[in-house]
């Protein structure tokens, strides 16, 4: 059977103030009935995903939107179809959402966006919802007091929501001090802290998450912390990242974009061959290497989630 191949586009609808994102319920007599979806439809064959995009959202909820950039392209296999499911997010529209359709439309607090029955295709969309554009991984350094002043000031100054432990010259318990005082900081900032190391430290150190080395993620034969926690690795190319999707990954770095001062003997990945991995990544793809936040918009215009770095947020 050659399967249909459609292609969708779909929006998560975020509030002002970023706390919320808007979804609606299937009816029941369509395909995936009673579940919750993010607004959108099929395109037609005339539209790009923006444009049609634009017209469901009209015709579901009676909304304009003003202002969209793209979130997360996920393909996904279902027994009678092949979807492509391009979504967007909407950060600024004009009207009041209701159900044109009849359908129920709710605004739902991003943490509380797990307990909702969701088709199987929409796992990795979530993660994206949740995950800010900016990833910072810590810089290697020697002095406490100094590593403490740079990442308070990245948490109150930059708006830094998603921070990686990377310490490789810490012994263990220099390591789990840090992290602690880390902790704390990312707590009082409503920032998420992920360990860079062994699984095994969350039972330590009660983090976010644990983010994998490359070399760990091959070694590893199944998710290795609880689906409540964050799992992401580092990836350098496509066999990696398709480790990191049987893994469960929920999501990676990619790298290096360019070239660096810290691996000047690497060769970059370049845009180009980034855009080909990303789009079948199947989760959210931090760009890393020679990233700022001036990188952010455009590694969102090639499907990545944003940008991760250690030198634009560490000063
Ligand atoms: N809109 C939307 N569709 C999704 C999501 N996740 C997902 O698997 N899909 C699938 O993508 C397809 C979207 O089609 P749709 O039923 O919304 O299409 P539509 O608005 O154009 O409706 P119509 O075909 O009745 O005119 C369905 O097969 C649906 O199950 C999601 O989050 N939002
Ligand atoms: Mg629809």
């Amino acid at each position: 059977m050659v399967k249909r191949r459609v292609h969708v586009a779909a929006a998560a609808i975020v509030s002002a103030d970023q706390k919320k994102v808007l979804i609606a319920r299937r009816p029941s007599n369509v395909d995936q009935g009673g579940l919750w979806e993010f607004p959108g439809g099929k395109l037609a064959p005339y539209e790009t995903g923006l444009e049609g995009l634009k017209r469901e959202l009209h015709e579901e909820l009676g909304v304009e939107i003003i202002r969209a950039q793209p979130l997360i392209r996920i393909h996904h296999e279902y027994p009678d179809k092949h979807i492509l499911l391009d979504v967007w997010q909407v950060h600024e529209f004009a009207g009041e959402p209701f159900g044109r359709e009849g359908q129920a439309v709710r605004w739902v607090p991003m943490e509380e966006l797990v307990k909702y029955p969701f088709p199987a295709a929409n796992l990795p969309i979530l993660r994206a919802v949740m995950l800010p554009t900016e990833y910072l991984i810590t810089s290697e350094e020697a002095d406490e007091a100094r590593f403490d002043a740079f990442l308070e000031r990245a948490l109150k100054e930059d708006n830094i929501r998603l921070v990686q432990l990377r310490a490789k010259a810490l012994d263990e318990a220099a390591y789990i001090e840090r992290a602690e005082r880390a902790l704390r900081m990312c707590r009082e900032h409503g920032a998420s802290l992920l360990l860079n190391g062994e699984p095994g430290l969350l039972e330590k150190v009660d983090a976010d998450g644990i983010h994998l080395t490359s070399e760990r993620l091959m070694q590893l034969d199944r998710r290795p912390i609880s689906e409540q926690k964050w799992l992401s690795a580092s990836t350098h190319d496509q066999i990696q990242l398709s480790k990191a999707a049987v893994l469960g990954c929920d999501f990676v770095t990619l790298s290096p974009l360019r070239t660096t001062p810290s691996h000047p003997e690497v060769a970059p990945i370049g845009w180009h061959d980034f855009q080909q991995l990303v789009e079948r990544a199947g989760m959210p793809v931090f760009a890393l290497g020679g990233m700022t936040r001036f990188d952010a918009n455009h590694a969102r215009a090639v499907g990545a989630q944003g940008i991760a770095s250690i030198r634009d947020f560490w000063k």
